[in-house]
């Protein structure tokens, strides 16, 4: 008969047990299932007292300590008289529920005939016959729907009714919960972080989502669907109602989703390992979008306002990088990056610190070149990684998740991997020949325009641009610039930034 008990219905009459023998009774009795039943919080039959205005503490006294769920004492039998309330339910849940299983509803209607001590109770507390059974199939009509043909609903394949329509219940919220969390993600990628990378990503992702769906039969998941009798439905965590801001929705959601999918994944197992295999994939598809998600997120917090970047280093003394540094401020930098080949690392250090101590006062960011180690002793916001420098994932092991790491790209194959490896911003060049590094080709302007749809973390047009050059830059779609010689060698630097910083900002 069990199994015909929804899992909520069953776990009210394990409770009955335990309430049976805490107050040392011989058998369970038709009080300790209403005693179970009220204290079942979550319960169907709770929230249906709750609804008609029933006050759950005048149905009586909260039992006392119960015995622990996991005590292996059993229970006492059932009373004849609690017996003949399981076989009623059982008559309610056919004549009032066309899903037929008993559910904590059907038991609280039974208890309310049954004539006994729980029936006065009941009465006593107000409830009357005909205003829970109008409640109970109000609720039903509205969950249900129109009444499918026998021949529409799909024989379920497994050898336990109870057990498909379990296994229906979960499949149903999971992939509703992952379709749901799959939208909230790409919405954040569009409209917050505007990558049409990510964003093609994530719909293609929720495309073949919907594919994978299709597996189940629509009317199977939806007659099972029990939203009142699902005793989750009310139970939320402690920080499930808030969200701080749109990043914590965007952490919320990959979560949610990569765990549906896990659900899905699991309990597809049973039937279809294929199926489950298509889950799973999906499932590995949001863990690598969540890397690029929380780089973009980063990148966005860090970079999101930042027009010029300027490298300095190659100068003869600490003061004269000083200067530098201090003019490039003044003339509007918002990125600083410490380019320095050829000097002993301690000395490197030294400067690096130095370089940080401008920054942080002006609210610059400050990125080192080349040297994961340096940038964390200098605590630098970050580090900038050529193609031979060391991978972004190393970089990552010591810099932590909050750092921002650059990736130089000369062509788009490298582009999209440093995208793939979750840099938070990237170099985009050389576009045009450099007094400060000599190459053997050029990336030019044509990489500015691939870059400009490739992605939509920010990206830094650089190599020989000058004020001279700078319209073709922007005219090929660049809205941010890295420049050294043009600030590093100008006679006047802070002009020179300046300059740059105005003509940045007329053409956003
Ligand atoms: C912003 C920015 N873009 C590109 C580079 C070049 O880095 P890399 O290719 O590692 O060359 P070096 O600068 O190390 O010679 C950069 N430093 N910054
Ligand atoms: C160090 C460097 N890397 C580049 C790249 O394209 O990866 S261009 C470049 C030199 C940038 O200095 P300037 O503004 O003086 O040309
Ligand atoms: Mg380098």
């Amino acid at each position: 008969m069990w199994e015909s008990f929804t899992a909520g219905a069953q776990r009210v009459v394990e409770r009955a047990g335990r309430v049976a023998r805490s107050r040392g009774s011989d058998h369970v009795e038709p009080i300790d299932l209403l005693s179970a039943l009220v204290e079942e919080t979550e319960s169907r039959a709770a929230a249906l007292l709750l609804e008609l205005d029933i006050a759950l503490h005048e149905l009586g006294p909260a039992s006392a300590d119960l015995p622990p769920v996991d005590d292996e004492t059993p229970s006492p039998p059932h009373s004849q008289e609690l017996r003949l309330v399981f076989g009623d339910a059982l008559a309610k849940a056919r004549e009032l529920d066309r899903s037929q299983a008993v559910g904590t509803e059907h038991l609280l209607v039974a208890l309310l005939s049954s004539g006994g001590p729980a029936a006065d109770r009941l009465s006593r507390a107000g409830l009357t016959i005909d205003a829970l059974i109008e409640r109970v199939a109000r609720v039903n009509a509205v969950e249900s729907g129109p009444i499918p043909m026998a021949e529409d609903i799909p024989p379920p394949e497994l050898a336990d009714p109870g057990e498909a329509d379990d296994l229906a219940r979960i499949l149903d919220a999971s992939a509703n919960r992952a379709r749901e969390g799959l939208r909230v993600l790409e919405d954040y990628a569009r409209f917050v972080l505007d990558d049409p990378g990510l964003t093609r990503r994530l719909k293609d992702v929720r495309h073949r989502f919907g594919q994978a769906i299709q597996a189940f039969d629509p009317d199977w998941l939806v007659c099972s669907r029990d939203t009142p009798g699902d005793v989750g439905t009310h139970i939320m965590a402690t920080d499930e109602g808030t969200r701080a801001n749109a990043r914590a929705v965007l952490v919320a959601n990959l979560k949610r989703t990569a765990e549906a999918l896990r659900t899905l994944e699991e309990y597809t197992k049973i039937s279809d390992q294929w199926l489950s295999g298509r889950f799973e994939v999906l499932r590995y598809d949001v863990y690598t979008i969540e890397k690029r998600l929380m780089a973009a997120v980063a990148a966005r917090k860090g970079l999101q306002d930042a027009r010029l970047y300027v490298l300095v280093g190659g100068l003869p003394t600490l003061g004269d990088l000083t200067w530098i540094v201090e003019e490039a401020i003044a003339g509007g930098a918002d990125v600083i990056q410490y380019r320095e080949k050829g000097l002993p690392d301690r000395v490197v250090l030294q400067r690096a610190r130095e370089v940080r101590i401008l920054t942080a006062r002006a609210g610059v960011r400050f990125i080192m070149n080349d040297r994961p180690d340096l940038a964390r002793l200098a605590s630098a916001d970050g580090v900038h990684l050529g193609q031979d420098d060391v991978s972004v994932r190393d970089a990552r092991r010591i810099l932590g998740p909050n750092a921002l790491i650059g990736v130089s790209t000369h062509e788009p194959s490298q582009l999209e991997a440093a995208i793939r490896d979750g840099a938070n911003y990237l170099g985009v060049g050389p576009v045009f020949p450099s007094q400060t590094k000599d190459f053997e080709a050029l990336a030019g302007l044509a990489f500015v325009r691939h870059a400009v749809e490739a992605t939509g973390l920010p990206w830094f047009a650089i190599g020989g641009i000058t004020e001279a050059n700078l319209d073709q830059v922007l005219d090929a779609g660049a809205s941010r610039i890295a420049v050294s010689s043009a600030v590093v060698r100008a006679d006047r630097p802070r002009d020179a930034a300046a300059a740059f910083k105005a003509r940045l900002l007329d053409a956003d």
